[in-house]
């Protein structure tokens, strides 16, 4: 099954929460068509059809912690394998969120064509995460689960991107900016893919 992943392009999407992954990833698809999974959207789905997993699921993300590296792993690839017919590459956004879920993804799945680091202050961060808490539902977009979020980011995050620097396929893109801005960033890193 896993053959059918063979040679698909594979962009990691790496930022800290609420930098703006979602958002940009969102306009790639939409000028690239690429096949968008983030994996909180993966995991939330499972909260959502109520399944035993789900309620498990639920209770670590509202502390602002990782799930099981397994559980996610096995969700992105299920999801890859069933859009695999008709997509010609994958945006994996939220993932790898530790050094060790890259690895396990290269051993599993492929390797990624580039590394998209979205980029912004913490307070940036904070800020928008605040703001989205007002409306997205979302049991971790409070104060005290956010600041877990960013802690957990700096330390186990950020040294994935130190790890994918030597291959030479990290793009880091100011998300400061107005969206649109950003994005003309984001279609140049992607425009330079062979
Ligand atoms: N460049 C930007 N400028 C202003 N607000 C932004 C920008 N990018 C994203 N946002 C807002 O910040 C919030 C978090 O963005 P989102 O894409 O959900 O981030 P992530 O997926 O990285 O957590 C959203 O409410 C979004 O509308
Ligand atoms: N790769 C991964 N490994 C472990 N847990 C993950 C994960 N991706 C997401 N989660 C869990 C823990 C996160 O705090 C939560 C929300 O993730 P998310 O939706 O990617 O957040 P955001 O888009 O705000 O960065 O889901
Ligand atoms: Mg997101």
């Amino acid at each position: 099954m896993a053959d059918k992943l063979k040679d698909k392009k594979i962009i990691f999407v790496v930022g800290g929460p609420g930098s703006g992954k979602g958002t940009q990833c969102e306009k790639v698809v939409a000028k690239y068509g690429y096949t968008h999974l983030s994996s909180g959207d993966l995991l939330r789905a499972e909260v959502a059809s109520g399944s035993e997993r789900g309620k498990q699921l639920q209770a670590i993300m509202q502390k602002g912690e990782l799930v099981p590296l397994d559980t996610v792993l096995d969700m992105i690839k299920d999801a890859m394998i069933a859009k695999a017919d008709t997509s010609k590459g994958y945006l994996i956004d939220g993932y790898p969120r530790e050094v060790k879920q890259g690895e396990e993804f290269e051993k599993k799945i492929g390797a990624p064509s580039l590394l998209l680091y979205i980029d912004a202050k913490g307070e940036t961060m904070v800020k928008r995460l605040m703001k989205r808490g007002e409306t997205s539902g979302r049991a971790d977009d409070n104060e005290e689960t956010i600041k877990k979020r960013l802690d957990l980011y700096y330390k186990a995050t950020e040294p994935v991107i130190a790890h994918y620097e030597s291959r030479g396929i990290v793009r880091k893109i100011d998300s400061e900016p107005p969206v649109d801005e950003v994005f003309k960033h984001v279609a140049a890193a992607i425009d330079g893919l062979k």
